[in-house]
């Protein structure tokens, strides 16, 4: 199961992301960069997993017209991650777009090609939330909605709320990847999630793989609480 587990390096320094890194150490093989430590590092952070020999996912949810995000997707492809992400929102061209402009790189460089994620209705997206955008309808039904497009357009997985795991597992199969934010151990504190679920719960729902941020980064003990999080995914 710790394959499995993806922690989210939300991190302001290399310093920072390597003190989490050291603290772990063989205890985690796969490592989400975001958008805070990718900037602040200028995606120097990157490099250093790799040659630390960990997997990443750089989640940078790129979300703009279909030529910017290919071209952006080609340049991201060289860098030699795991799994690269968009936002669905974008549209069914944008998606397409970015798996042409994946492939093409990988081809190119004869590199493995990172896995492309599409992010559905962001975690931290509640209903009050949902009703201030406008949008009609039921969270769940617009994910479930977002992951066959993303699917139609050749996508090899999504981003979504453990909650809706399962309803995307029903509609776009077995082999169709599942990330799941949004993972709160019991007795977690409150924070900006909204739709969220235990790691028992996340896996039990169909999910691929867990993204666990701060309630391993900010325990008093990470690498128990990476033990606690790997023995309930396994039962
Ligand atoms: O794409 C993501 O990774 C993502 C999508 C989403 O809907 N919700 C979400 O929380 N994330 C990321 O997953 C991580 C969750 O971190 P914690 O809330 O600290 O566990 C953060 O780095 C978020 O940027």
């Amino acid at each position: 199961m710790e394959e499995h587990l993806i922690v989210a390096l939300d991190a302001s320094s290399m310093s920072a992301m390597e003190k989490i890194v050291l603290a772990l150490g063989d205890s985690v093989s796969y490592y989400k960069v975001g958008m805070e430590l990718f900037y602040a590092t200028g995606g120097q952070a990157v490099p250093c997993l790799l040659q630390a020999g960990k997997k990443v996912f750089l989640d940078l949810k790129l979300h703009d017209i279909p030529n910017t995000v290919g071209q952006s997707m080609a340049v991201l492809t060289g860098l030699g991650v795991s799994m690269l992400n968009l936002h669905a929102g974008g549209g069914l061209t944008m998606m397409r777009r970015a798996r042409e402009a994946v492939d093409k790189a990988s081809a190119g460089n004869g590199a493995k090609r990172p896995l492309l994620l599409a992010v559905t209705v962001l975690t931290s997206i509640g209903q009050e939330e949902w009703q201030n955008l406008h949008m009609p309808g039921e969270i769940g039904a617009q994910v479930v909605h977002l992951a066959q497009l993303a699917q139609k357009a050749g996508m090899d997985g999504v981003v979504a709320s453990p909650q809706e795991a399962a309803s995307i597992r029903a509609a776009c199969g077995r082999e169709f990847l599942i990330v799941t934010p949004g993972i709160r151990p019991a007795g977690s504190a409150e924070s900006d999630q909204q739709r969220i679920a235990t790691p028992r719960g996340a896996i039990r729902a169909g999910a691929s793989y867990l993204v666990v941020g701060r309630p391993i980064t900010g325990a008093k003990n990470p690498t128990a609480m990476v033990q606690k999080i790997i023995g309930e995914m396994g039962d």
